[in-house]
Order: structure tokens, then sequence, then C-alpha cells
């Protein structure tokens, strides 16, 4: 068998809790979309993402149709650009402070550090992905991702999205191993080649898969599939200044 080369990762269920998305991300994009839809209309992302929704529901007041997308928790490209825009003002005006699982950047440093590759692959946007890992509490981690993946690519249910990610990783499926928790996503993954682990965490209720391999967190990931164990002392464990002579 192929060396896992590549570690792609989903985001909600997998690297951040369910609830800090539904009940923090949802209700903040819920009230602040009718602001943006009203005030900024007209600045390109926004205009073209109003455009796609008329397109999509051409009978419907976009507003309306975006907000019950957004109850469906439907994963539809016009949304997921329109969150992340309201995200990142919540962010900027330190209103939003993103939840990631402890146990995931010590695993992601001690990957990249041994020399293998980190990608996301969510129904958020590629920006509401980097906001994410930009403000999470253990720092900034976007430097530890190769590539960020959204629907951009296809839809997390169907295989070709995992072939197109290989081919722009560079790397043959085998040697990509796909963590989520949701259990059609993996075997979508699986029929492309990847190697898969289901996320089950009991925080977030994860019902597990009978037909792949589940973890309750990255640190069992390594554990199973051989990576490298996380450090015991992460970087902001490290004393920054040089002890002192007595
Ligand atoms: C990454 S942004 C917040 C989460 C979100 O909008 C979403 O749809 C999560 O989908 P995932 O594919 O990460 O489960
Ligand atoms: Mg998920």
């Amino acid at each position: 068998m192929s060396a896992i080369r590549a570690v792609l990762t989903d985001i909600e269920g997998t690297t951040t809790p369910i609830a800090f998305v539904h009940r923090v991300l949802f209700p903040y994009a819920r009230q602040a979309l009718p602001s943006l839809v009203g005030r900024r209309a007209d600045e390109k992302p926004v205009a073209d993402a109003l455009a796609e929704v008329r397109r999509l529901a051409p009978d419907a007041d976009p507003l309306t149709r975006l907000l019950g997308w957004m109850d469906e928790d439907a994963k539809i490209g016009p949304l997921k650009t329109l969150q992340g825009l309201v995200w990142r003002d919540g962010y900027e005006a330190g209103l939003l402070k993103a939840e990631i699982y402890p146990d995931v950047s010590p695993a992601l440093r001690s990957w990249t550090e041994a020399g293998l590759r980190i990608a996301v692959y969510s129904s958020g946007s590629v920006e509401a992905q980097h906001l994410i890992f930009r403000n999470g509490p253990d720092g900034d981690l976007t430097a530890l991702f190769d590539g960020f993946f959204d629907t951009g690519v296809g839809a997390k249910r169907d295989t070709n999205s995992y072939r197109t990610i290989a081919g722009r990783l560079g790397l043959p499926p085998d040697e990509i191993l796909f963590l989520s928790d949701v259990e059609a996503e993996l075997d979508a993954a699986a029929e492309a080649g990847l190697r898969c682990c289901q996320l089950v965490r009991p925080e977030d209720g994860t019902v597990a898969s009978s037909r792949h391999p589940v973890a309750p967190d990255f640190a069992a990931v390594a554990a199973r599939f051989g990576l490298p164990a996380a450090s015991s002392v992460t970087p902001a464990a490290v004393p920054s200044a040089a002890p002192t002579a007595a």
C-alpha cells in the first residue's frame, strides 16, 4: 500500500464542532445577510452571488430564498459565498472567534513537519475556510495548508470532486487520506481511490460508519494510519525567553 503523502480534511464535524457552525456561524449570517444584501448589492462578489441566486430560483425573492437555504443547511454556492463575506466582517469586528478542536493544530503541525501536505475540502467557501483557520484558539494556522477546496471543484458527495482534488494536488488518490464525519462523503472519496477515516467526535453525536475506519480525534487518526504523533510540546507552550543565569 502506498504511503500517505497528504491529508485532506473536512471542517464541520471534523476539525470544528458542529454546534459552532449551527449555533454561532449560521445565526450570525442570518442576522447579517439582509444588511449585506441591502447595502452592498453593487459590489461584484455580492452582485455575482445574487445573480446566481436569481438564476437558481427565478421566482423567489433572493433574500427570502437565501434564508430558506440557510434553514435547510443547503450547500449552495452563492449562499456559501455570501456567508463567507458576512463572517469576514464578523471576525474583523471581533464579534466572531472560530472554534477548532484542541487535537487538530498539534496534529497538523506534526504532520507538516514530517513533510505531509495538508488541504481542506469543505462546503464552506474558500474565504470561510481561511477565516476559520486564521481566527481559531491556536492562532493563524493557514500557513500549514497547501490547498483549500470548496464546492467549486464539485459536490462533496460526488466521486469526481475527489479525482479533481487529487489532480490539483498532483498526487495519486491512494496517497491522500480524507477525513470527514459524513459517511456519504467518505463513500465518494473511497470510490475515487482516496484512503478514508471518519471522525466520530462524541461532542458532535456522529453515528459511526460500518464501511470506513473511525477515529474520535486527530491523535487517533495518526495512530490508526501510522502518521507522526503530535508533539507534547506545542509552539505556544515553548518558553519564548531563554532562561537567565542564576
Ligand atoms: C467552513 S465554513 C463554515 C461551515 C459551513 O458553512 C459548512 O457548510 C460546513 O460544511 P463542511 O463541508 O465543512 O461540513
Ligand atoms: Mg463535515
